[in-house]
């Protein structure tokens, strides 16, 4: 019975001014939220409802339109993680009622060979998205490659006119990528108001730092960026209403960086070994989670947090180039 209030105190803490958080008074105040547990947000069951909200629309599609919408996934050389990301990238194509197809190649690839392949996905008319996973092997010119796919059916949202478009249009633009997107749809679903808050992005990456800065502030977040060059990290982090940890350390952020109550997004995806486990390593984010579990009012979980969102989005993105395909046709047909 004391949840709801203890929340609302942390809540209302979490607005106070940022003079009064000194480590002191912070530390005797914790002892007030020590019981509570941050909402946790299920990235899970928010991207299966996601899913199941596009299976529809899909479907709804397929009677308007008489086809499926289409992604083509290209994997090129053998790395495990992304074996397993283009799997569940083609099992959720599959619930969703998206066609998807595979174009496999060696590590040994030329260049040539993939701007083939995508030169005839760029001209399929069954093809609305083209991923290509990353990271590619180094001898190719992986920004070449990206810019080679049609700008229209860039699900991934990497190309730089749609990367130009996020700077423009915030979320209204063409494809925005699918993990900063994923973040703000998180933050917007588990209840918290973005407009007037200061969000605190830890990571200035194109995939997902700058994109989820420039979202957050089309949202009206007052923004901060960080990196590993940023000077007294936790001190800026403390006084943060949305927290995105997106560098690629370990448990890096620590409880004591977290202002009370605050929503904190953790995009980390670290292996670290776990010899308790049958396969001998576990997945864990950015943020030490334990620790920041008690201090913040809502919090990503890895696996379960942003992961699942990236893939929805990337569903929804196929389904919004299909539509935007469908009407490009219409108009030229009646143009004729
Ligand atoms: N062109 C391109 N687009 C991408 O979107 C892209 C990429 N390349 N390269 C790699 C990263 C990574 N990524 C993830 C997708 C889903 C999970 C995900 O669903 N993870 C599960 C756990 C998965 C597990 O257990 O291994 C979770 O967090 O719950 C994670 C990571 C997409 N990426």
């Amino acid at each position: 019975m004391l949840r709801p209030l203890v929340r609302r105190a942390a809540r209302a803490f979490s607005t106070a001014p940022a003079a009064s958080l000194r480590p002191a008074f912070l530390s005797s105040r914790l002892n007030v939220f020590v019981s509570h547990e941050a909402d946790p947000i299920n990235g899970n069951v928010i991207a299966k409802e996601i899913r199941q909200e596009i299976r529809q629309d899909v479907f709804a599609f397929q009677q308007r339109c008489g086809r499926f919408p289409g992604l083509a996934v290209l994997l090129i050389g053998e790395r495990k993680d992304s074996q397993t990301y283009v799997r569940m990238k083609q099992k959720a194509c599959d619930e969703v009622g998206i066609t998807s197809s595979t174009h496999l190649f060696s590590d040994r690839v030329d260049e040539e060979t993939i701007l083939d392949c995508i030169n005839d996905l760029n001209h399929d008319s069954s093809v609305d998205g083209i991923l290509v996973q990353l990271p590619l092997p180094s001898h190719l010119n992986e920004k070449l490659i990206i810019a080679s796919c049609s700008k229209t059916k860039d699900v991934d949202g990497l190309h730089p006119a749609n990367v130009g478009q996020v700077l423009l249009e915030g979320s209204n633009a063409g494809f925005v990528p699918c993990t900063p997107r994923g973040c703000i749809e998180l933050i917007k679903r588990s209840g918290c108001s973005i407009e007037g808050k200061h969000a605190v992005v830890l990571g200035r990456s194109n995939i997902v730092g700058k994109p989820v800065s420039l979202l957050l502030q089309a949202e009206n977040a007052t923004v901060t960026m960080c990196h590993s060059r940023t000077i007294d990290l936790p001190s800026i982090v403390r006084s943060a209403d949305i927290v995105v940890a997106a560098i690629g350390k370990p448990n890096f952020v620590k409880g004591d960086w977290i202002k009370p109550g605050a929503t904190v997004i953790d995009v980390g995806i670290n292996v670290v070994d776990d010899p308790t486990r049958k396969c001998g390593y576990r997945l864990v984010g950015d943020v030490d989670f334990n620790e920041v579990r008690n201090v913040a009012g809502a919090l990503t979980p890895v696996p379960g947090g942003v992961g699942p969102m990236t893939i929805a989005m990337l569903l929804s993105n196929t389904l919004k180039s299909a539509e935007a395909s469908v009407k490009r046709q219409t108009k030229a047909k009646h143009a004729c």
